[in-house]
């Protein structure tokens, strides 16, 4: 089976990436990460376009966060950065929603993250992007429209850890598999939406995707 096929298998791992943009962290009062911040979505959260976001029960702030996904193709451990991009099938572009009061209820009380980023439609994704559609995945334009009005409009090379880092920092500590993809964080931007919104959001001129929001 390819690896095109593979990303929305059960089994396989969604990594995402936290405050990978000093812009974003900022913009929620968090300090800049030391190292990668690491969580995980199932894949039961995948999302394609055609089918509504659904705004989780007693949710009350759901916000988008455009990103883009690293898709990998071969399995590996303790990668090295120079060798890092040889894993890499393709990309998605992905919006991590996040039910931002779930996550800073869970904040407060040391509690991990799972209903804020996990839930059911909290992982919307483009098709499959062969990498020879993106010539330099670390300087491509992510952008996000809500209801037509601009609310992200960020760039990769703004990342504090890039894609060959991440992948080697995440290998040592989990197994990357062919079908796994990494979410690489959002720009700054993030905005709640509401029932009846409409989410555009697009990967420069490479892919758009568009989806709409609903109350669960
Ligand atoms: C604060 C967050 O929700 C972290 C996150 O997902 C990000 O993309 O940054
Ligand atoms: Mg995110």
């Amino acid at each position: 089976m390819s690896v095109a096929a593979k990303f929305r298998e059960a089994g396989r791992k969604i990594i995402c990436v936290g405050r990978n943009y000093g812009a974003h962290a900022a913009e929620l009062g968090n300090p800049v990460p030391e190292k990668p911040i690491l969580f995980f979505k199932p894949t039961s959260s995948y999302l394609s376009e055609g089918s509504p976001i659904q705004i989780p029960k007693g949710c009350s702030s759901l916000h988008h966060e455009v990103e883009l996904g690293i898709i990998i193709e071969r399995t590996g451990k303790n990668i090295s950065e120079s060798s890092a991009l040889d894993h890499v099938g393709g990309y998605i572009l992905a919006l991590d929603m996040t039910a931002r009061d779930f996550q800073d209820e869970a904040k407060k009380k040391g509690q991990p993250w799972a209903m804020a980023k996990g839930f059911d439609t909290s992982c919307p994704v483009s098709g499959f992007i062969p990498r020879e559609k993106v010539q330099d995945p670390q300087n491509v334009n992510l952008w996000c429209k809500v209801n037509g009005q601009t609310k992200q409009d960020g760039n990769t090379k703004d990342m504090i850890f890039s894609i060959p880092n991440l992948i080697s920092y995440i290998s040592q500590y989990f197994t990357l598999e062919a079908g796994d993809v990494i979410l690489t964080g959002t720009p700054s931007g993030v905005s709640a939406t509401k029932p009846g919104d409409t989410i555009q959001c697009g990967l420069a001129d490479v892919v758009s995707m568009q989806f709409d929001v609903k109350q669960g």
